[in-house]
């Protein structure tokens, strides 16, 4: 059985890293570890990389007849024991450079420019949006990877067809938008609000456009519960809630604001963020949790 060790690292994130196992496959592997406020907290939430990986598996599975992914098998040999259930063998592909943000609701990054602007990397929306606003049609809102650490930065779509030209470009709106528009769908059934999400692209030796990454996770995306979705006020994560209102709460002693390392979780707001994490798998799949893979 092979060890984690044994296969190189070629790219590293906050809490994912991609490991090289042959000349065609790589180990996409997610990590327990969550990050809040641009940091990423010294507790690690106990299942988060298994369940975020059930996730993905899920939705490439559903989203399949409408986009080819890379997924090669999520249950398999060649996966190293100790990351068992949160480490998906994928196929090697030409990465495409640009983020490919969907959003169906105003908030964030978007929101900050539509403030600005009145318009999302050169999209024109309507006057009078306010904080989580609904938009009458979800919009492509693409952006550069920043440094690690950084923010990504919001881009034009004209910014995008100079990078992989004008057909490519198209492509990466036409599927981005389709995806999110089938999964928002499916998500709202279950009442949950898919308010944005961010997909990664690859190119196959064929020049086919695979959708890559992890996929609709909580972590590229925003969840919403939907029976308090309210426009006009900064919507309640549907995961990370727990964290963010205890770190930002005199319990904590943290200032967000100064330059301090937020502290350690107490064990309630992990088992609550643990219990919440499983809690989206389970009502958006209509699966258990229980039957997933562990190491
Ligand atoms: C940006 C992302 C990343 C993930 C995790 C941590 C830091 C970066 N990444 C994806 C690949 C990648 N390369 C070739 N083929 C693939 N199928 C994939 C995938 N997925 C390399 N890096």
């Amino acid at each position: 059985m092979p060890q984690l060790a044994d296969y190189p690292v070629i790219a590293t994130g906050k809490v994912r890293s991609v490991h090289a196992v042959d000349d065609e496959l790589l180990l996409f592997v997610a990590s327990d570890r969550i990050s809040a406020y641009d940091h990423v907290l010294s507790t690690p939430i106990p299942d988060k990389g298994r369940v975020l990986t059930a996730m993905s598996v899920f939705w490439f599975d559903k989203l399949a007849d409408l986009a080819p992914n890379h997924l090669v098998a999520w249950d398999d040999p060649r996966i190293p024991a100790e990351v068992r259930g949160r480490a998906l063998l994928v196929r090697r592909l030409d990465m495409v450079q640009v983020e490919c943000v969907a959003r169906g609701y105003l908030t964030g990054s978007g929101m900050v420019e539509y403030r600005e602007t009145g318009s999302v990397c050169g999209v024109p929306l309507p006057e009078g949006l306010v904080e989580a606003s609904e938009l009458a049609e979800p919009i492509f809102t693409p952006a550069t990877k920043a440094e690690l650490g950084a923010h990504d930065e919001n881009v034009s779509f004209a910014h995008v067809e100079s990078v992989v030209g004008g057909a490519l470009a198209e492509e990466l709106r036409a599927r981005t938008l389709q995806v999110y528009s089938a999964a928002r769908e499916h998500a709202r059934s279950r009442g949950v609000v898919l308010a944005d999400t961010k997909f990664e692209f690859g190119v196959d030796r064929a020049g086919t456009l695979v959708l890559a990454d992890e996929v609709l996770t909580p972590d590229s995306s925003r969840y919403w519960p939907a029976d308090s979705y309210q426009a006009g006020r900064v919507q309640p994560s549907f995961d990370k809630q727990y964290v963010r209102d205890w770190l930002t709460s005199a319990e904590s002693g943290w200032d967000r604001k100064s330059d301090a390392p937020p502290p350690a979780l107490p064990a309630e707001v992990v088992a609550a963020t643990r219990a919440r994490y499983v809690e989206a798998y389970e009502r958006i799949t209509g699966l258990s949790f229980a039957d997933w893979p562990s190491a």
